[in-house]
C-alpha cells in the first residue's frame, strides 16, 4: 500500500509500504494511483514527495506476482500520470531504487538520493527488460551509450555514479526525505516543461549503427543464448530511432515475448533459489533460524597453494585478521608475494585500500593457536589432511572451528581425527577462491548446528553464495560431475570428438564445454583421483580390464592422455592443442583424432554419427539423475540447493535455471523416458538407471519444482 500525509504545510508525502523492499505489488500500485490523485487534487498541496518506508525506496515490481494474472493498475499509465502532473513530484531515494522502482523515479520530475543508495535496472537478470518506460526514458536522460550499459548489464550504480551520469539531481548524506521535502518546497510553482523526461529528444550519437552493432555483438557473445539482453538492445535502439510513443510500443512488444519465456521463468526461479539456500536445514532438524553462529574475529588458512591463497585473500577482504600458514619456506615466500599482489589488484579495482596488514604469515602451525576458525587448504591427500587435523586439534584454543577445503574427501573421517568432531565442517571453495561466488558448506554426521551456522555466516561475509550440503564423496557439485564427465568420455569412444561434445554444451549455454574445462583445470587432477580409487593403473589399460572396471563400463581415455604427459593447457596439449604450455587458445588436434581412431580400432569399436541432441541428453540427464539421488539421499535439502551450486560453481547457464529446474522444464516424464532408453542401450552404466525419486515424481504427476520437497519428505518418511 501507499500512505499519504501532508507535511510542511504544502508537501504531499507518499510513502510506499510493502516490506521488506516496498515492491510494487498490486496493492502498492493502487495506493500510488490513489495518493497521487489526492495530492494533485488538494489545493493546499503545491508539490509531492514519493519515498519508501524503512529506508528503502523500492525494489521494483513484485516478482512473485509475475506467475499470477497481474491484476491491479499497470505501471506505465501510473508513471505517465505522475510525469504529467502539474505539481512537481520529487523521488526521495534511500536504500535501493531498482527496476520498476527506478522507472517510477524517472517518471518523477526530480530525484534526490542518499549517498548510500543503489540504483539500477536489473530486469535483464530476471529475463525481462525495463518495460515501464525505462528503456525509453533512461537514454533520453543520460544518453544512449550509458543507458545501454546499465540496461544490458542490470548493474546497480552508487548514488555518486548516478549523479555523475545525470540519473539523479542531488545526493545527500542527511535524511533523504527531509532533503526531498525541502527541495519540493523550493521548486513548488515552477514550470515543469523541462522536467518531463519522455518529452526530451533522445541524443543520437553520430555513429548510431556502429554503436548498436558493436553492443549487439558483445551482448550476443556474452549472453550465450540469453534472449533478454538482445531485446534490451533492441528496445534502446527504438528510443534512439523512434518518437517516444512508438518507442513505448516497441518496448511493450519486446517485453511481451520475454515475459512468458522459459528463460524469464528460469532466471526468476534463480533469484528466489539464491535466497532460499540461505534458509538451510540439516536432516537432524537444525535450521538457519534456530542455530546461532559464533563471531569469527580471527581466521587462519593452512596451505598456501592456489586455493589457500585465494581463501586468504577472500578472508582478508572481509576485514578479518588472518593468519596464513605454509610450512615450506619457498612456497611461503612466493605465496606472500602473490597474496599481496592479489589484494592490491582487488583493492585498486574496488577503489579501496588493500588489506595487507590484515594478514600475518607463518611457517609454523602453532601460529593458528588463537584463531576462531581455521580453514585447511592443503593438497587433496587424506593422509596429509589427517595429520593436519590431528595437529590442529592439539594446537588450537578450545572451541576453534576446524574446516577443510576438500573437494571430495570424507569430512566425517577428518572430524574423527580431532577431539571435538562437532567443530569440524567442510568449506569447499571453488577456484579462484577470491573470485568464485560459490561455497559448499559440508556438514558431517557430528558437525554441530553452530559450526554450520558459523561457516554459512562467514561465507556470506566473504560475499559467497553458501549452500549447506551433506557429506558424501564429491558432495553435491563434484558428485554430479562424475557421471557427466564419464558420459563425455563414452561419447568419444562411440564416435564423437571433443569439438562436437563441447560445441553442443556451449550452444546449450555453458561458457566452456567439458573438454575445454578439463584442459583448463588439468587432466592430471581427475587422473590422480581415479588412481586413488584404484581405477587408473597403467597395466589395466590393455586387455579385458581396459573398458570394464569395478564391474561397470569405464573409459581409460583420460588416463591414456595423462600417461602421454598431456595434462591440458599447462603442458600445451590435452584434448586440444595450444601454441605453448600455458597457452589459452584451444585448437583442434589431428593427433588426438588419430589417437581416438586407433583406440576405437584397438577395442573393436565402430564409430557412429552422434548428434548434439544425444550429447546433451546423455551428459545432462545422467547429471540430473545423480541430482535426484542426492535429493533422495538427503545430501541436498531441495532442488534449489543443487541448482544454485551448478549456476554459481559449474557454469550452468543461469537462463536455464540449474539442472533440476531444467529437468522440470523439459518434463520429468521425458527425462525418465530418455534415461530408460539409454540405460537399455548401455546396461553397464549404472548412472543411467533412473533414480527412484524421479520415478516417484513422475508417478505423482510431475509436480512443479516448488512441490518436490513434499514428495521427498514423503519418500524419506517411508524409508
Ligand atoms: C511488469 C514487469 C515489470 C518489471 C520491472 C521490475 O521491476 S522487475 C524487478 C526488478 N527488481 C529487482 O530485480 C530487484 C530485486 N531485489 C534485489 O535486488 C534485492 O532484493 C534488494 C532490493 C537489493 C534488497 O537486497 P537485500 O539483500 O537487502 O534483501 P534480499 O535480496 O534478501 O530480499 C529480501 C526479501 O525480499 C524479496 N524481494 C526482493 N526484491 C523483490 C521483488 N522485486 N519482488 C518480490 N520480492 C522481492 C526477496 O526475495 C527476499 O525474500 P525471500 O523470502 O528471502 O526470498
Amino acid at each position: 500500500m501507499a500512505q499519504y500525509s501532508c507535511v510542511s504545510g504544502s508537501v504531499g508525502l507518499i510513502t510506499l509500504k510493502n516490506p521488506p523492499v516496498n515492491a510494487l505489488s498490486a496493492a502498492v500500485r493502487h495506493g500510488i494511483v490513489d495518493t497521487v490523485k489526492r495530492a494533485l487534487s488538494e489545493p493546499k498541496v503545491k508539490s509531492v514527495v514519493i519515498c519508501g518506508q524503512n529506508g528503502i525506496f523500492c525494489g521494483g515490481a513484485d516478482i512473485r506476482e509475475f506467475a499470477s494474472d497481474m491484476s491491479g493498475p499497470p505501471l506505465v499509465p501510473m508513471i505517465h500520470a505522475i510525469e504529467a502532473a502539474n505539481k512537481p513530484v520529487v523521488a526521495a531515494i534511500e536504500g535501493s531504487a531498482l527496476g520498476g522502482g527506478l522507472e517510477l523515479a524517472l517518471g518523477c520530475h526530480y530525484r534526490i538520493a542518499h549517498s548510500k543508495a543503489k540504483l539500477g535496472l536489473p530486469e535483464v537478470t530476471l529475463g525481462l527488460l525495463p518495460a515501464a518506460g525505462g528503456t525509453q526514458r533512461l537514454p533520453r536522460l543520460i544518453g544512449v551509450p550509458a543507458a545501454l550499459n546499465l540496461i544490458t548489464t542490470g548493474r546497480h550504480v552508487t548514488a555518486a555514479e548516478a549523479l555523475q551520469l545525470g540519473v539523479v539531481d542531488q545526493v545527500t548524506d542527511q535524511n533523504t526525505v527531509d532533503a526531498a521535502v525541502k527541495f519540493a518546497l523550493s521548486v513548488a510553482g515552477q514550470s515543469l516543461d523541462a522536467r518531463r523526461i519522455s518529452t526530451y529528444p533522445c541524443p543520437r550519437p553520430s555513429d548510431l549503427d556502429a554503436l548498436f552493432d558493436g553492443v549487439m555483438q558483445k551482448v550476443r557473445q556474452s549472453a550465450r543464448g540469453a534472449i533478454a539482453p538482445v531485446a534490451c538492445v533492441q528496445a534502446v535502439r527504438a528510443a534512439a530511432t523512434l518518437p517516444y510513443t512508438q518507442g513505448m510500443e516497441r518496448e511493450k512488444e519486446l517485453m511481451a515475448t520475454l515475459f512468458t519465456s522459459g528463460q524469464a521463468r528460469a532466471l526468476q526461479y534463480c533469484f528466489f533459489a539464491q535466497r532460499a539456500v540461505g534458509r538451510w536445514s540439516m536432516p537432524s532438524g537444525a535450521r538457519w533460524d534456530t542455530s546461532k553462529p559464533r563471531p569469527v574475529h580471527k581466521a587462519a588458512v593452512i596451505g598456501l597453494g592456489t586455493m589457500g591463497r585465494g581463501i586468504a585473500v577472500a578472508l582478508a577482504q572481509t576485514g578479518l585478521s588472518v593468519v596464513a600458514v605454509e610450512t615450506q619456506e619457498k612456497q611461503l615466500m612466493e605465496a606472500k608475494q602473490a597474496v599481496s599482489g592479489m589484494l592490491e589488484r582487488g583493492a585498486k579495482r574496488r577503489g579501496v585500500a588493500p588489506a595487507l596488514d590484515g594478514i600475518s604469515y607463518s611457517g609454523n602451525i602453532q601460529a593458528v593457536a588463537d584463531a576462531d576458525l581455521v580453514i585447511e587448504a592443503v593438497f587433496e591427500d587424506m593422509t596429509l589432511k589427517e595429520k593436519i587435523f590431528q595437529q590442529l586439534s592439539a594446537v588450537c584454543k578450545p572451541g576453534t572451528f576446524l574446516c577443510t577445503n576438500t573437494s571430495a574427501l570424507d569430512v566425517d573421517h577428518l572430524a574423527s581425527q580431532t577431539r571435538n568432531p562437532e567443530l569440524v565442517v567442510g568449506m569447499h571453495f571453488f577456484a579462484p577462491a577470491h573470485v568464485m561466488k560459490l561455497l559448499e558448506v559440508v556438514y558431517g554426521t557430528r558437525s554441530s548446528p553452530q559450526a554450520v551456522a558459523t561457516a554459512m555466516q562467514l561465507g556470506k561475509k566473504m560475499g559467497k553464495v553458501s549452500v549447506a550440503v551433506g557429506n558424501c564423496r564429491g558432495f553435491v557439485g563434484n558428485r554430479m560431475l562424475k557421471p557427466y564427465l564419464e558420459q563425455a568420455f563414452f561419447l568419444l569412444e562411440e564416435g564423437a570428438t571433443p569439438e562436437l561434445v563441447d560445441r553442443a554444451l556451449e550452444e546449450f549455454g555453458f561458457a566452456m564445454g567439458v573438454f575445454r574445462v578439463s584442459d583448463l583445470s588439468g587432466l592430471d587432477v581427475g587422473w590422480k583421483v581415479r588412481k586413488g580409487d584404484g581405477l587408473a593403473e597403467p597395466e589395466m589399460a590393455t586387455g579385458q580390464s581396459a573398458r570394464i572396471r569395478q564391474g561397470r563400463r569405464y573409459s581409460p581415455l583420460g588416463d591414456l592422455l595423462c600417461e602421454q604427459g598431456r595434462y591440458g593447457q599447462k603442458t600445451g596439449q590435452g584434448w586440444y592443442q595450444y601454441d605453448k604450455p600455458g597457452g589459452r587458445v584451444a585448437r583442434s588436434d589431428p593427433w588426438l583424432h588419430s589417437f581416438l581412431e586407433e583406440y576405437r580400432a584397438r577395442h573393436g569399436l565402430v564409430a557412429r554419427r552422434i548428434d548434439q541432441q544425444e550429447v546433451l541428453e546423455r551428459c545432462l540427464y545422467v547429471l540430473i539423475n545423480e541430482g535426484f539421488h542426492i535429493l533422495e539421499d538427503g545430501i541436498a535439502a531441495g532442488p534449489e540447493d543443487i541448482d544454485v551450486i551448478y549456476v554459481f560453481g559449474y557454469g550452468w547457464p543461469r537462463h536455464r535455471g540449474g539442472p533440476m529446474f531444467y529437468a522440470s522444464m523439459v518434463g520429468l516424464a521425458k527425462v525418465l523416458e530418455r534415461l530408460e532408453h539409454y540405460h537399455q542401450a548401455h546396461p553397464d552404466v549404472p548412472y543411467m538407471q533412473p533414480c527412484n525419486l524421479l520415478r516417484r515424481l513422475v508417478a505423482s504427476g510431475s509436480p512443479p519444482i516448488q512441490r518436490w520437497r513434499e514428495v521427498i519428505k514423503k519418500l524419506h518418511s517411508q524409508l
